[in-house]
């Protein structure tokens, strides 16, 4: 027993130690809880450490990555900056080269200059010692100008005075003669065929044959010839006929002018021999120049002319000569005003051409101041004229104006007579002095007679020539009593009033004036009566002196 009492109390002392172990397993073990606890507490705070860690990494790694790609941008504009830079500075190395290259050719420039201004200088050096010789000679140079100047305006008045003497020895009536050229309307297309044809008329294959055209043509032409060569001054007519015993009888008619001018004349030989008598105007004289002669001898294209320059009458070519002198003058101190007017004279009543309307239905009156010798006309427009261009507008304005009519002779025959009146006033501001002149330029209406212009049967044609003669011969009658005039008849009653052209003209024809009449003849055979008529009047008019042209001063600033 003692032995399980032992064996019991051994076995309660194991059990007492293994409780005791017990409680050692368990306090160890509740401390190792704690510990583990304490571990797995730690374990936990190292994990969300590790995960924030973690996040801030992942965060950090995310702004790094962003970074990155911003400064990957900023590198690829600064090298696109670069690559511009580059370019850039490429274009300047190539400025820098040309300005370089400029810049040597301007240096040897510079040098360039520098040396001619060393060379201007040295001449200034040398100018300026002459400079108060200089200055001497240019005082005396302008004395010598002044003196010229004033030579040149004494040399001006001499000239006038001596073109006017000019003149008036050529007397103040001069007379030319032109003959037209055959024109192609004057020998009819029919007239060529040969009279070798069946009918007398046509080739037989219907065409104009030359050689009997050039035949027609001579057998057309009158007999003229020139034999003054020379001078120009003579013309010859002349005719064969069958006398009444069956005897060839040759005509001549010799006459002579102060100029005679053949068919193949132009429009500039005719005006140098008028232009002298024109330029008298502007040293205030009355010129008037007519054209006289028969429908279709050409008096319009003298006087007109046509539509170019070479072929320009005289009308425009004094005009344009008038208006040049004008122009030379004003070195000279001259001033000139100018006015024209333009009338036509129908059937013994004065037509406007410059008026309103289509016709001009005013009475116009003549009146002449005795004490200016001035001629005005009611009612008529006188244009200011500053230029040669206006001039040639109212020209065609009053060409267009004209009247014209049919007549056998020419179809778009003058049956007026037309006066183109140009009026100047000259003003010298150096001298003072002043003069006025007028230059009448007249395309009279045609001069043949009553049978040759088929005007007999016609009743208003028959008043148009009748008037037409009445004042050519009126025209005639006062040249002959001028005539008489000059011969010292000092009394003689000069029948001025007896037409119309007349007694517009009556200023520009007498004494006081300087007048030009160009007779215009046809060459066709067939007007020989009428040419001869023509002649005998033209004679008439240039056997005629008729005193001495007087230049019209007056004081200046008269009116
Ligand atoms: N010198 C010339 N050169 C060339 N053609 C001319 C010449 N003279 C006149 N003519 C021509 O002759 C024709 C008749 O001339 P113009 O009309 O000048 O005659 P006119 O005498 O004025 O006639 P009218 O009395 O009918 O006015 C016109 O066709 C004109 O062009």
């Amino acid at each position: 027993m003692d032995s399980e009492r032992a064996k019991v109390a051994e076995l309660q002392a194991n059990q007492a130690a293994m409780a005791h172990q017990l409680a050692a397993a368990k306090t160890q073990e509740l401390a190792q809880r704690q510990e583990l606890d304490t571990v797995s507490d730690e374990i936990n705070q190292l994990r969300r450490r590790h995960a924030r860690e973690l996040e801030d990494r992942e965060d950090a790694m995310r702004k790094k990555e962003r970074e990155v790609r911003e400064l990957k941008e900023e590198l690829r504009m600064a090298q696109d900056d670069l690559e511009r830079e580059r370019e850039t500075v490429k274009s300047l190395k190539s400025t820098l080269a040309h300005q370089s290259d400029a810049h040597v050719a301007l240096s040897a420039q510079i040098s360039a200059f520098q040396a001619q201004q060393l060379a201007m200088q040295a001449r200034i050096d040398a100018g300026s010692r002459n400079g108060l010789e200089l200055s001497m000679e240019l005082d005396t140079a302008r004395k010598r100008i002044v003196e010229l100047e004033k030579e040149t305006r004494e040399g001006e008045s001499v000239r006038r005075k001596l073109h006017n003497m000019v003149q008036e020895l050529k007397g103040n009536i001069r007379v030319f003669c032109r003959v037209r050229p055959l024109l192609p309307s004057d020998v009819p297309p029919r007239a060529f065929m040969t009279s070798t044809s069946s009918d007398g008329m046509m080739t037989p294959d219907g065409t104009p044959d030359p050689e009997e055209e050039d035949r027609q043509r001579e057998e057309a032409k009158a007999q003229i010839v020139f034999p003054d060569k020379m001078d120009h001054k003579e013309i010859v007519l002349s005719s064969s006929s069958e006398s009444a015993t069956g005897q060839e009888r040759k005509d001549e008619w010799m006459f002579s002018f102060d100029r005679v001018f053949e068919p193949q004349s132009t429009q500039a030989e005719v005006f140098e021999e008028v232009s002298q008598l024109a330029q008298s105007c502007t040293d205030g004289y009355n010129v008037c120049v007519f054209a006289y002669g028969q429908t279709g001898s050409g008096k319009s294209f003298t006087m007109e002319g046509g539509p170019t320059d070479a072929t320009a009458g005289m009308i425009p070519r004094a005009v344009e000569q008038v208006f040049r002198v004008a122009e030379e003058l004003r070195t000279k101190g001259w001033e000139y005003k100018m006015e024209g007017q333009f009338l036509e004279i129908y059937n013994e009543t004065i037509n406007d051409l410059l008026g309103k309307g289509e016709f001009d239905k005013k009475k116009h009156e003549i009146k002449h101041d005795p004490k200016t010798g001035r001629t005005t006309v009611t009612d008529v427009n006188v244009v200011p004229l500053a230029t040669p261009a206006q001039v040639r507008t109212l020209l065609s304005l009053a060409q267009s104006r004209r009247t014209v009519a049919a007549t056998l002779m020419n179809e778009r025959s003058s049956r007026s007579h037309s006066v183109f009146s140009l009026r100047i006033r000259g003003q010298n501001t150096l001298t003072g002095e002043a003069c006025e002149g007028s230059l009448n330029l007249v395309d009279l209406a045609g001069s043949e007679r009553l049978e040759k212009s088929g005007a007999a049967g016609d009743k208003d044609r028959l008043r148009e020539t009748q008037n037409i003669n009445k004042s050519l011969s009126a025209l005639g009658d006062v040249v002959a009593a001028l005539g008489e005039k000059g011969e010292g008849k000092n009394d003689k009653h000069i029948p001025y009033r007896n037409s119309k052209l007349t007694y517009l003209l009556q200023n520009s024809l007498s004494g006081n004036s300087k007048t030009l009449m160009v007779l215009n003849l046809s060459p066709l055979a067939n007007h020989l009566n009428e040419s001869l008529c023509s002649l005998r009047f033209a004679t008439k008019v240039n056997n005629t002196t008729i005193g001495t042209a007087k230049k019209q001063t007056r004081n200046a600033g008269a009116a």
